[in-house]
């Protein structure tokens, strides 16, 4: 968890500087990355596909969600126009960046939180883990 703060911290740098903000100060790091927390996710395989969803469409709370996942597949965002879903296709050694509903209304709207699902798989278990990035509980944005 350390070394992956580290990396988000550098990440919301980039972010943030999109905004004309050009400082993570104490006050700004707790309400970005106040609070953080690691899933593991477990999708068994389901050989009867129109019995299961997977994960159904949903955005995230976090700030931003860092998402590992491994070479099964299925998951989807949201185009931005209209509803299409694009695949997201497992690449190897990549991580996928989500932006999360706190972004989306820290940055008034400049970053948008993007809609996501996971279709199961009928013929392979699947694993993926995603660190959720959010402010502390307490913190009003
Ligand atoms: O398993 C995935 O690829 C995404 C999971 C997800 O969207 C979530 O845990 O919020
Ligand atoms: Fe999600």
């Amino acid at each position: 968890m350390k070394k992956s703060e580290v990396f988000i911290k550098q990440l919301l740098k980039v972010l943030i500087n999109g905004l004309n903000l050009h400082e993570i100060d104490e006050t700004k790091e707790l309400l970005l990355m106040g609070s953080m927390r690691t899933n593991f996710n477990y999708y068994p395989k389901c050989p009867n596909l129109e019995l299961t969803v997977g994960v159904s469409r949903h955005s995230d709370v976090s700030t931003l969600t860092i998402l590992l996942q491994d070479e099964i597949g299925g998951l989807f965002v949201r185009g931005n126009d209209g509803d299409n879903w694009i695949d997201v296709p497992p690449i190897k050694g990549s991580l996928v960046i989500n932006v999360g509903d706190a972004l989306q209304i820290i940055s008034n709207g400049k970053y948008r939180s993007v809609e996501h699902r996971v279709v199961a798989n009928g013929s392979k278990n699947r694993i993926s883990i995603p660190i959720f990035v959010n402010p502390r509980p307490i913190d009003m944005i």
